[in-house]
């Protein structure tokens, strides 16, 4: 069960209890103020997190990792393997394509502006559009991942789905030039807040080494990728001083990055909603959206279909993960082959469909 400690945190309810009992040693008890006790928690479930945030533990065991292993394939089968049973799933719908940028479309690295796509990748994601209205759901500021992917016929949602805007290049799923380009920003008064909780991490984190510091415009990134475990808590502790601030911003986690974000009600569920909305798919039952992400925010999205009772979610990871994805696929190179194979499925369905 967990409790909320402050408004923007959450710990295990058991673990509040177990530090306020006092030791079994009579007379060693320090009585610690409240408030320091939960802070200390706080950090520690921070830390947990951070650490599950690399998922090596599994290393150390290799034949429980092994059995591990073997039961989340049978329950997370790979998208390539499957690919007819998939197709076979979308038979008579329309497939609407979700891209999660980072460690899906480009391979992580250390250096968060040089996570570039490779042209390979740009043109599978080019021909894809061709076939499916595509769209790309990221974490990263939306200037900035449109910078990586520079294909204008996409839907972008940026910031964790916070900034969403439709094709500025007419495809055959956005033919009618006329009608609003959609663009979508429900936590846009936050701007102002976002830029100043920017500039202070920035400051508060510069002593620590490795540690970067990103704005996504309605979200804020702390890396700790390049920072030595040993400074992991350090690091924690001086997010948590800025966090403490501001009570309308909350903490999520990625893959090694700490994730400051507004209080709403908003995330990749909700934007892949409010696209497939925009597409005209609100209440149609014949639409078959997939979700391709390798991060915890995907698994908003992930959650969503399975909600929704339609399409399927797709993990990119090599170890096994709790997910509500149905499929699984372990890096960048093998989502676009599964890309590949879908535009090439779709010409050889579309050929067969005009010779008869
Ligand atoms: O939703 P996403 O597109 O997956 O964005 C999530 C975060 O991705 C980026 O960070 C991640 O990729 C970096 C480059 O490979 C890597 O260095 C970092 O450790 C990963 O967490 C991006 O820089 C973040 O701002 C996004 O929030």
């Amino acid at each position: 069960m967990l409790t909320m400690t402050q408004q923007n945190v959450v710990v295990p309810a058991e673990e509040t209890k177990r530090a306020q009992k006092p030791p079994a040693i009579p007379g060693a008890y320090i009585p610690i103020p409240r408030r320091t006790v939960l802070k200390t928690l706080e950090i520690n479930a921070w830390l947990d997190s951070m650490r599950a945030s690399s998922p090596t533990h599994l290393k150390s065991t290799p034949s429980l990792a092994q059995d591990h292993s073997s039961s989340w394939i049978l329950n997370h089968p790979s998208a390539l393997d499957m690919f007819q049973q998939i197709i076979h799933a979308s038979k008579g719908k329309q497939i609407v394509m979700f891209l999660d940028y980072d460690g899906t479309l480009s391979p992580i690295v250390d250096d968060p502006d040089r996570a570039f796509m490779s042209d390979s990748m740009r043109k599978t994601v080019r021909k894809l559009a061709t076939c499916f209205p595509t769209a790309i759901v990221t974490g990263r500021c939306r200037d900035k991942v449109y910078n990586f992917v520079r294909l204008a016929e996409l839907y972008y949602a940026g910031s964790h789905g916070m900034d969403i805007k439709g094709p500025t290049k007419t495809s055959k799923y956005n033919k009618d030039t006329k009608s609003e380009a959609v663009l979508f920003q429900p936590a846009a008064e936050f701007l102002p807040l976002i830029d100043e909780v920017y500039q202070q991490l920035v400051e508060k984190t510069k002593s620590t080494p490795g540690a970067r510091v990103e704005n996504n415009k309605f979200c804020v990134s702390v890396h700790f990728r390049c920072v030595d475990e040993k400074k992991w808590s350090e690091l924690a502790q001086q997010v948590r001083s800025v966090l403490n601030k501001y009570r309308k911003l909350r903490l999520s986690q990625g893959r090694k990055v700490l994730e400051i974000r507004p209080t709403i009600k908003w995330d990749k569920g909700k934007a892949l909603d409010f696209l497939l909305e925009s597409l005209g798919f609100a209440d149609c039952s014949d639409v078959f959206p997939v979700y391709i992400g390798d991060d915890r925010t995907d698994e908003d999205a992930f959650k969503k279909l399975r909600d929704r009772g339609q399409g399927l979610g797709i993990l990119v990871s090599k170890f096994p993960k709790d997910t509500n994805a149905a499929y699984s696929l372990q890096e960048p190179n093998e989502v676009m082959d599964f890309l590949q194979r879908l535009v090439e499925w779709k010409k050889e369905s579309l050929q067969a469909s005009s010779l008869m």
